[in-house]
C-alpha cells in the first residue's frame, strides 16, 4: 500500500501542515509528485497537493483515507517547486499552501461551489423539491433565502445532499473550424468559388479555421454548400491564447558586442560553462547595452539545451523589451504578462510546463514559472520595488531565483544602473561579482545634467511650474522635431482641497490621508481606499466659502503645458492607463506621431529607448525625499538616474533637467554628476549610523485593527516576545503607529526589529505568528510579518 503526503487547499493557520491519504491501487501509477488531487476532509471534498509518496506511515494505516481523485495526468508541480515553497515558507513566515498557490497559475486554484441534490426520491423532500421546480442538482449560492430555509431540515435528514464540487477558473478556449473530407469530386458545374475554397481547405490537413477562411474573401453561404455536399465538416479546435499571436515580430540579428560588452558576456559565459551557481551584479550605466547582453547569454544558454528566465519589474510598462525578445527568439518566448486573463495566463504556464518555451520573459511572479534544467536567470532593474510582493507571502523574487540557481547549478544576473545598496554591499563584500559598463553602448556618453533651484526661480519673479530653463529647452525641442520627457510624481490635478479662512483640508473618512483632487470626475479621491466625495464649496469645518486648491498634479501641468507651448502631449499616469493595454497605446502614439512631449508619473522613468528623445525634465526632484522611509535618498538617487537615463540614447546627444528645492542635497547632486559611487558611500555612512539595512537585517511586524486599542495590545505583546526570545545585540524600535495610522478603517501600528544575527529567530517569528492567527480569527486582528522589507510604512 502507497500513502500520500497533501497539502490540503485551507489557509486556517492550524492546519498548515502535511496529512496523510492512502492512494487507491487503481491509482497507484497514476499520482506522484506534485499531482493535484481531490481528498476528503473531515465533512468536506477539496483540493490539495502530494508533495510526498510513502510505502509506509507512522498512524494506523486503517484509520487513513483514500484520495478520491487525481485532478490532473501530468503532476502540475515539479519537486524543485516543492521544494522551493518549503524553503519560502519557512523562510517568509507563510503557509505552505499559500506559496504553493502563488507558484501555480490562478487558473489552477481550487474554487468550489455548494451544490445541493435529492438524495431519496419519493417522500416529502421531494415535493418540496419539485414544488420549488429545482433541477436535478442546484447551486446553494443560486437558491434564495427562504428556498434554502424550506430545504434545510431536509438536509440535516439526509434526504437531500450537499456537495462540495470543485470547479476551475478557466476553460479551455474553442474556435469553430473546417476539415476536409477528401471525398472524391463531383461535378460543381459553374460554382468556381466553391472548387477555389475547397481547394483552400484541402491544402490544410489537419483543418483550417473558419475565421481564417471569411479572412481570405469566402463567405459563409459557400461553406455551407460545400459542408452540405459533404467534402468539408464543421468542428471545433481547442486554440492557444497567444496575445503576441497576431503581431509581426521583425528579426533582430544580434549586435557585436563592444569592448565592455564582451568582457562582461565572457565574465558570464564562463560560469554558465562551469555550471556554477554565481550571481553576477550588472552595475551598467543607462543604455549601456545590459539588455543586448542578456540576450546574447540566453542564446548562448539556448544552445546548451537549457532554458532561461528573464524578470522584469513590470511587463505592461516596458513593451519594448518584450517586443526584443519576441524578435530575437521566436516563438521560443513565453510571456508572463500580468495584463493577461486568468485562461490566458494558464495557457502561456502550459506551454512553459510542456517544454514549448525555452525563454521565459515576464514579472515578478513569473520567477516560479516551472521550467526545468534552467541555465540563467536574470532579473533586470534589480532595484525595483516591484520584485517584493506585497501580500502574504512576502516573498523577493531575487530569494527565489537564488534558491532555484543552486538547484540547477546555473547563475543569476541582477542587473541595475542604480543597484539597491544591498545588492551592492554584497558585490563589495565578494558574494556577488560585479561587473561595470561605463559607457553608452552607442553615445558613449551620458546626457549633459543641469539643477534649477526654484527658490532662485520664485523669487525672480516666475512662479510657474516650469523654470525659464526648461521652457527654453522644451521650446528648442519642438523646433527640432525632437521629443522631450517630463516627469512629475503626482498624479491628479490639484493635490488637495484647503480652506483659506482655517486651514482645514478634507481628509478620507477611512484614511489618515488627505484627499486628491481629481479634474476630470470633478471629485475628491482618495488613493489609498478609492473613497470618492464631491467637491467642497464651503468648508466642512469652519463653512467659509474660501476653499481653494494647492499643489500640482499630471492632468493640472498637462493644461499648464498646453497654454504654454500649444502643442500635443502624451500623459501617462494611473488616470490614462487604468485600461488595458493603453500603456503600449500611448507609448506607440508618442513614438510613431513623434508626440512633442510625453509627461508621466514615474511610469515612465524605465526602460524606454526612443532615439528621438533629447530632453529629459524632473518637474519636481524633490517628492521621493520626503517619503517617510529610509531609503527615501536611494530612491530619490534611482529615479533621477533612470529618467535621465532616457535622453541621448541614440545618435542625439541628450540634456536633462533637474529642478528642485533642494540643490545640495546629495542625492539630486550625486544623480545629476551620475555618481553612483560617491552617493553609496555617503548612503552607507548614513544607514551605518542609523543601524539601518545593509548594516542590519530587518523585520516589519505590522498590526491593524479598527480599534487603537487592540493594535496597542498586539503590539506590546509581540514587543514582549521579541525582548524575551532575541539577543541583546537585536534592537526592536517600537511599537508606533505606523506613518500612514489608518487606512481602509483600520488602524496599523508597527514594530521594527533590525539585527545583525539570530539564530532562533525564524523560530521565534513562526511561533508569533502562529499564534496571532489563532487571535486574528477570534478577534478581527491582522498581523504581517515583513521579513526584508522594502518598505517601512
Ligand atoms: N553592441 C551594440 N551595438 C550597437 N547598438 C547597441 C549595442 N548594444 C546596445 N545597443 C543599443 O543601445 C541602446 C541601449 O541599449 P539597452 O537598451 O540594452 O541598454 P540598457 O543598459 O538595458 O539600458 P537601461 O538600463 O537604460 O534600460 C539600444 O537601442 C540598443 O539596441
Ligand atoms: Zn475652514
Ligand atoms: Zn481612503
Amino acid at each position: 500500500m502507497m500513502f500520500a503526503s497533501v497539502i490540503v487547499s485551507i489557509t486556517a493557520s492550524d492546519v498548515n501542515k502535511v496529512f496523510e491519504y492512502k492512494i487507491p491501487e487503481g491509482l497507484s501509477d497514476l499520482i506522484k509528485v506534485g499531482h493535484r488531487v481531490l481528498v476528503p476532509f473531515g465533512p468536506r471534498q477539496i483540493q490539495g497537493y502530494v508533495v510526498d509518496i510513502k510505502d509506509e506511515v507512522e498512524y494506523d494505516a486503517a484509520r487513513i483515507k483514500p484520495i478520491i481523485r487525481a485532478l490532473d495526468i501530468r503532476p502540475v508541480l515539479t519537486p524543485e517547486l516543492i521544494q522551493l515553497a518549503g524553503h519560502l515558507a519557512d523562510h517568509y513566515i507563510a503557509s505552505y499552501i499559500s506559496v504553493i498557490e502563488t507558484i501555480l497559475p490562478a487558473a489552477l486554484k481550487s474554487k468550489s461551489k455548494k451544490m445541493l441534490s435529492l438524495h431519496s426520491p419519493g417522500g416529502e423532500a421531494e415535493l418540496a423539491w419539485q414544488g420549488m421546480n429545482l433541477p436535478h442538482e442546484v447551486e446553494v449560492k443560486t437558491l434564495s433565502a427562504s428556498q434554502l430555509a424550506a430545504l434545510k431540515p431536509y438536509i440535516t435528514s439526509g434526504e437531500v445532499i450537499e456537495e462540495t464540487v470543485l470547479t476551475q477558473h478557466t476553460k479551455k478556449k474553442y474556435a469553430r473550424a473546417l476539415k476536409p473530407t477528401f471525398a472524391p469530386r463531383g461535378d460543381f458545374g459553374r460554382a468556381y468559388k466553391q472548387l477555389e475554397l475547397l481547394d483552400f481547405i484541402e491544402q490544410h490537413d489537419e483543418y483550417v479555421l473558419l475565421s481564417e477562411v471569411l479572412e481570405h474573401g469566402y463567405t459563409s453561404g459557400t461553406v455551407n454548400e460545400l459542408v452540405k455536399k459533404g467534402y468539408v465538416r464543421r468542428t471545433d479546435v481547442v486554440v492557444e491564447r497567444d496575445p503576441y499571436k497576431s503581431r509581426v515580430f521583425e528579426e533582430d540579428p544580434p549586435k557585436e558586442l563592444n569592448s565592455e560588452q564582451e568582457y562582461a558576456y565572457n565574465e558570464i559565459i564562463r560560469a554558465v560553462e562551469e555550471d556554477t551557481a554565481e550571481t553576477f551584479l550588472l552595475h551598467g550605466v543607462t543604455g549601456s547595452g545590459k539588455t543586448e547582453i542578456y540576450l546574447q547569454t540566453i542564446a548562448h544558454v539556448l544552445d546548451k539545451g537549457r532554458t532561461a528566465l528573464m524578470l522584469v519589474p513590470e511587463i505592461a510598462l516596458t513593451p519594448q523589451m518584450v517586443n526584443r525578445f519576441k524578435a530575437r527568439f521566436g516563438d521560443e518566448v513565453a510571456v508572463l504578462h500580468s495584463g493577461l486573463s486568468h485562461g490566458e495566463k494558464y495557457d502561456e504556464w502550459l506551454k512553459v510546463r510542456n517544454g514549448g518555451a525555452k525563454v521565459v520573459v515576464g514579472a515578478r511572479s513569473s520567477v516560479f514559472a516551472p521550467v526545468e534544467n534552467l541555465g540563467i536567470i536574470i532579473i533586470d532593474e534589480e532595484h525595483e520595488t516591484t520584485y517584493k510582493q506585497q501580500d502574504r507571502p512576502m516573498y523577493h523574487a531575487a530569494e527565489v531565483a537564488k534558491y532555484r540557481s543552486r538547484y540547477y547549478n546555473c547563475s543569476v544576473i541582477l542587473g541595475s544602473a542604480t543597484p539597491s545598496l544591498e545588492s551592492y554591499a554584497r558585490s563589495e563584500r565578494g558574494v556577488y561579482t560585479r561587473i561595470e559598463l561605463n559607457h553608452r553602448a552607442v553615445t558613449r556618453t551620458l546626457p549633459e545634467t543641469k539643477i534649477v533651484d526654484m527658490s532662485v526661480e520664485h523669487r525672480s519673479g516666475n512662479i510657474s511650474i516650469v523654470s525659464d530653463t526648461l521652457r527654453e529647452a522644451i521650446e528648442e525641442r519642438i523646433r527640432l522635431g525632437e521629443q522631450t520627457v517630463l516627469l512629475l510624481n503626482r498624479r491628479g490635478y490639484a493635490n488637495f482641497q484647503i480652506c483659506q479662512d482655517c486651514g482645514h483640508v478634507p481628509n478620507c473618512p477611512n484614511c489618515d490621508i488627505s484627499l486628491t483632487y481629481h479634474k476630470a470626475q470633478y471629485s475628491l479621491l482618495c488613493h489609498y481606499c478609492g473613497y470618492e466625495d464631491g467637491v467642497k464649496r464651503e468648508c466642512d469645518n469652519c463653512s467659509s466659502d474660501e476653499v481653494t486648491f494647492r499643489g500640482t498634479g499630471t492632468e493640472k501641468v498637462e493644461e499648464i503645458l498646453r497654454d504654454m507651448f500649444n502643442t500635443g502631449i502624451v500623459r501617462m499616469d494611473n488616470d490614462t492607463t487604468r485600461r488595458k493595454g493603453m500603456h503600449e497605446k500611448l507609448l506607440d502614439k508618442f513614438e510613431q506621431e513623434k508626440v512633442p512631449i510625453l509627461l508621466g508619473t514615474q511610469m515612465i522613468a524605465k526602460g524606454l529607448d526612443y532615439p528621438n528623445v533629447t530632453l529629459v525634465g524632473v518637474l519636481n526632484a524633490d517628492t521621493m525625499l520626503n517619503i517617510p522611509d529610509f531609503r527615501a535618498n536611494e530612491k530619490t538617487y534611482q529615479l533621477l538616474t533612470q529618467v535621465a537615463g532616457r535622453a541621448g540614447r541614440h545618435e542625439l546627444s541628450g540634456e536633462v533637467i533637474f529642478q528642485t528645492y533642494n540643490p545640495g542635497h546629495y542625492a539630486i547632486d550625486l544623480a545629476q554628476g551620475n555618481d553612483y559611487r560617491t552617493f553609496y558611500e555617503k548612503e552607507m555612512a548614513f544607514r551605518r549610523l542609523a543601524r539601518y539595512s545593509p548594516y542590519y537585517f530587518h523585520v516589519l511586524f505590522t498590526v491593524s485593527h479598527e480599534t487603537v486599542q487592540k493594535c496597542l495590545e498586539a503590539t506590546t505583546h509581540i514587543h514582549q516576545a521579541l525582548v524575551k526570545s532575541v539577543t541583546d545585540k537585536a534592537i526592536i524600535v517600537g511599537p508606533s503607529p505606523s506613518p500612514i495610522e489608518r487606512i481602509n478603517n483600520q488602524y496599523r501600528f508597527q514594530i521594527l526589529l533590525k539585527y545583525k544575527n539570530e539564530p532562533n529567530l525564524l523560530e521565534v517569528l513562526h511561533e508569533i505568528n502562529l499564534h496571532y492567527n489563532e487571535l486574528y480569527k477570534k478577534e478581527k486582528l491582522s498581523l504581517k510579518i515583513d521579513v526584508d522589507p522594502k518598505y517601512i510604512m
